[in-house]
């Protein structure tokens, strides 16, 4: 009985410690003993004291023994220092929940290589394996492969995992070729407001799809006989909508054309995938997508998704606001270009290399490095538009810019009822940022930073600014609840440490 306890908790560690991209050696090094007893450890083939499983856990930031419910996970900043060094931009969330989604598609199985490990990403495997599909990380990476069953039981659905993303929302495009009737919950995610799914519910109306919204579900069914005889044009250019008309479009064997899509990130990246699935798609990267797709789908695929766009410029804006010079490799380069004349714009320098391909042979990307320096407010008021424009989700890092700016830079969200109200958060830690309305912000630069205990606001980039701000305060900072940076950035602390950063993780007990 015993052993059988040991070689389970064995394996957790050993599972914990490859996710962490730790070896053995560097594991015991951290533990003070040596390769060989977490060789035994990780064997079940050691006893072990509550004491060196406390300590495991805390160098693994992973909990193996939990007294109760683990609380929320916070993090403490010792700010003021600079950053150095080089550091990879991850692959993006954003690409990885469509992919997810995608692999409903394949009856074949689906791997998806070097996809983020990320909160966001574990929740959509929760509801995936919910209803029947295997999934599972390979050994010693982050490549997932994915297994569907003969046939889904939406009825089992983890409802509280679906709820807490809004991805849930482009299993429709995917199902409604499987089943006549089903329910998936309401989609969830980051407290940014209203955010409606009717250009979604209007774009599958061509393929028969109709839902009613009853008691938290929407209930979906499908007539087959239904298929798009004319081009769907979408009354938004959103990302998920254009991806959930994809989606549906890649096993109707007609025509379907796509008017006023999305060219973004994860877009492209899902384009690509669907290639690999046999899918013929034309006009990648603009606004008009024609699609022929394949009535059954089943083939064994790998694909790798391309790199963050937006994790890049959290990068960039962490080396702006502690003044720093690093190199960020891997920047997807055309997904970045209005930012950098932007940043430009105001004074920042930086060089680039060549470019080089991403892994899934499409993207482009280069290493970029910073060049610390005084920067100015820009002539105009900063804006985000639909790619290409400047990207929706990069607006915020410019706030934290702004902030290190000389001068008065208005910031307009016009896209998010709440995301611009949680920028003057920044004021918590020294910053000038005048709230106009719910969607415009004036900021006056340059700030001195400094520390303060902070709630994380509910919302994925208005946190990372708060969290990269006090990088920059002298003194020690902590920034509570930090679930909604997880969403979207894996290993975010440990990544900025490397470069020099001092933020620890911690729990309430
Ligand atoms: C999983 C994923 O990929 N999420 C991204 C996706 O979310 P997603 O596609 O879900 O974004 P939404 O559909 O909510 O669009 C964002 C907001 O923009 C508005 N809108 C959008 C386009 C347009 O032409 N006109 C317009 O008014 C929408 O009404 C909404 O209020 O796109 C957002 C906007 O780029 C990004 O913040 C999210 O990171
Ligand atoms: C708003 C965002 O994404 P989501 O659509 O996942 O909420 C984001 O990435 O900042």
């Amino acid at each position: 009985m015993t052993s059988t306890y040991l070689t389970r908790i064995g394996t957790l560690i050993r599972d914990a410690r490859r996710h962490k991209g730790m070896t053995q050696n560097e594991l015991a090094e951290s533990l003070g003993t040596s390769q060989s007893a977490v060789a035994r450890i990780e064997q079940g083939k050691q006893n072990l004291s509550l004491e060196m499983l406390a300590r495991i856990g805390e160098s693994l930031d992973s909990e193996f023994v939990s007294l109760g419910h683990s609380g929320p996970q916070h993090l403490r900043i010792i700010g003021g220092t600079p950053l150095s060094g080089s550091i990879d931009v991850k692959t993006s969330k954003n690409a990885a929940v469509a992919l997810l989604c995608a692999s409903l598609l394949n009856k074949g199985r689906t791997t998806l290589r070097n996809l983020a490990r990320i909160e966001e990403v574990n929740r959509i495997l929760e509801v995936l394996t919910s209803i029947g599909v295997r999934t599972r990380w390979l050994p010693d990476s982050n490549d997932l492969e994915i297994t569907p069953p003969a046939q889904l039981d939406l009825s089992a659905i983890d409802v509280a995992a679906a709820r807490r993303t809004r991805t849930v929302i482009m299993f429709l495009g995917p199902l409604l070729h499987e089943l006549d009737q089903f329910a998936l919950p309401y989609a969830g995610g980051c407290d940014l407001g209203t955010r409606t799914v009717e250009p979604h519910l209007a774009a599958l109306r061509s393929f028969g799809l109709g839902v009613t919204a009853t008691g938290g579900f929407y209930d979906a069914s499908v007539n087959h006989q239904i298929v798009p005889g004319k081009p769907i044009v979408l009354t938004e250019r959103g990302d998920t909508v254009t991806e959930n008309v994809l989606l549906a479009a890649a096993r109707n064997e007609g025509e379907t054309v796509i008017r006023n899509a999305s060219p973004n990130y994860m877009v492209q990246d899902l384009c690509f995938f669907l290639q690999e699935l046999g899918v013929e798609i034309e006009g990648i990267g603009t606004t008009t997508l024609t699609v022929r797709g394949r009535r059954t789908i089943d083939v064994d695929v790998e694909y790798s998704p391309s790199e963050d766009p937006i994790e890049a410029m959290s990068l960039l804006a962490a080396a702006v606001v502690t003044d720093s010079e690093i190199t960020i490799r891997r920047v997807p380069i055309e997904f970045l270009e209005i930012e950098l004349a932007t940043l430009e714009g105001m004074g920042m320098k930086y060089g680039i290399t060549d470019e080089y391909l991403s892994a899934n042979g499409r993207t482009r990307l280069v290493d970029l490095t910073t060049m610390p320096g005084p920067l100015h407010a820009p002539i105009d008021k900063i804006h985000p538009m639909p790619f290409p424009g400047l990207n929706i989700d990069n607006l915020p890092f410019f706030a934290l810019i702004a902030a290190c700016a000389e001068g008065t830079t208005m910031i307009h969200d016009w896209v998010y009822e709440n995301r611009a109200i949680y920028l003057t958060e920044l004021t918590k830690v020294g910053a000038k940022v005048q709230l106009l309305d719910p969607h415009r912000v004036m900021i006056e630069g340059p700030t001195r930073w400094r520390a303060a205990e902070v709630i994380c606001p509910p919302a994925l980039r208005p946190g990372v600014v708060v969290l990269l701000a006090m990088l920059a305060a002298p003194g020690t900072s902590v920034l509570r609840n930090v679930y909604v940076i997880n969403r979207g950035y894996e290993d975010l602390a440990e990544r900025l440490n490397a470069l020099g950063a001092t933020i620890e993780t911690f729990r309430d007990i």
